[in-house]
């Protein structure tokens, strides 16, 4: 049996989420939750979340758009539960808890999901991460000018980078590693380091602050369950066997690629965007389009269910710069 859940979030001006608790009397008592529930037989899921928001808290939804589905087998009552959250973008009235239930607004980066039901694990990783990730290209020698670009890279608003640096030994890539840290915190963007899996492991760049990793899908494979070090944990995925071991090991985010043809990887089949949209629609995680993608596919990923898109080329130098240098 199939059971569709459809839950909102609504954000207020500066930036914070509306969670409700759920019911003493009901599965995940106390759990706090997005707004919303079941879907009535026949009904499309925004008439649904309108229906829910409504009852709940009180409000008339005008716009929404997808952010999430996640699903969850449930062996013993053999039951599938699909829940699909949407982002409010417009509604009239003030949120009540119109059935009695507590209401609280939260900064995302705050929310715990040791607080919700399992199933919105991969829904609060989606509130915090951005849509734009970009990967660095190989650096040349010039570390210099490499952290001038990244910080360039940084002032158009990337908000997640991936340092990957293959040709670099571990001591080149430490010393590459701090500054680049260093330009990250200045910007508050998220930083994870594409080394070996054994590198990682051994804690080789333990004392460069506040890392996340990035796993090849090689490496992903070798892992059986999450490593406890990263506090974000990003992965290369190509197929749906990928993904689902990534889901399985609890990654933060897949990078799904080649979508589209790509220079830097000539010989890879690419995906298409409708094999890419299947693969998202049970990933269970979020995840980005990699693979002949600039800024200008981020509205189309996203339609096709994507977190958003990661780039090197498309990202590294944005339009405005390779015309100033074509110029
Ligand atoms: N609304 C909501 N439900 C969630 C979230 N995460 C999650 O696993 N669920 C699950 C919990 C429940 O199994 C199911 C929602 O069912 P529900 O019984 O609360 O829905 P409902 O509001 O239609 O409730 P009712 O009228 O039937 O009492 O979805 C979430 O973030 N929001």
């Amino acid at each position: 049996m199939i059971l569709t859940v459809v839950a909102g979030v609504i954000t207020d001006s500066s930036g914070r989420v509306l969670i409700t608790q759920r019911r003493a009397d009901v599965p995940f008592a106390g759990c706090w939750e997005f707004p919303g529930g079941k879907l009535n037989p026949q009904e499309a899921p925004l008439a649904g979340l309108a229906r829910e928001l409504t009852e709940e808290l009180g409000i008339t939804l005008t716009a929404a758009q997808p952010l999430i589905t996640v699903h969850h087998d449930n062996p013993l009552t053999q039951r599938r539960l699909w829940l699909s959250v949407y982002r409010v973008t417009a509604y009239h009235g003030q949120p009540n808890g119109c059935e009695g239930q507590p209401l609280r607004w939260c900064d995302p980066q705050t929310l715990d999901p040791a607080e919700f039901p399992p199933l919105d694990r991969p829904v609060i990783r989606a509130l915090q991460l951005p849509n734009l990730s970009l990967i660095t290209p190989e650096p040349t020698g010039d570390v210099a000018a490499f952290v001038r670009q990244l910080e360039r890279a940084l002032q158009t608003g990337i908000q997640l980078v991936q340092l990957r640096a293959k040709s670099l030994t571990d001591g080149e890539f430490a010393q590459l590693a701090q500054q680049v840290s260093g330009m990250c915190q200045q910007y508050s963007a998220q930083l994870v380091f594409n080394r070996p899996l054994a590198s990682l492991q051994r804690g080789t760049f333990n004392a460069i602050a506040h890392h996340g990793w990035h796993l090849t899908a090689a490496d992903l494979s070798q892992l059986t369950q999450r490593p406890t070090a990263p506090a974000l944990l990003g992965v290369s995925c190509h197929t749906a066997a990928d993904l689902r071991h990534a889901a399985q090991v609890e990654a933060d985010y897949a990078l799904l690629s080649p979508v589209q043809p790509t220079r830097s990887h000539p010989d890879a089949q690419p995906l298409g965007w409708e094999q890419f949209s299947q693969l998202v629609a049970t990933a269970n995680l979020p995840v980005y389009a990699l693979g002949g993608v600039g800024r200008e596919h981020l509205i189309h990923a996203q339609q096709c269910g994507a977190q958003g898109i990661a780039a090197i080329r498309g990202l590294w130098r944005d339009q405005s710069q390779h015309q100033a240098t074509a110029a």
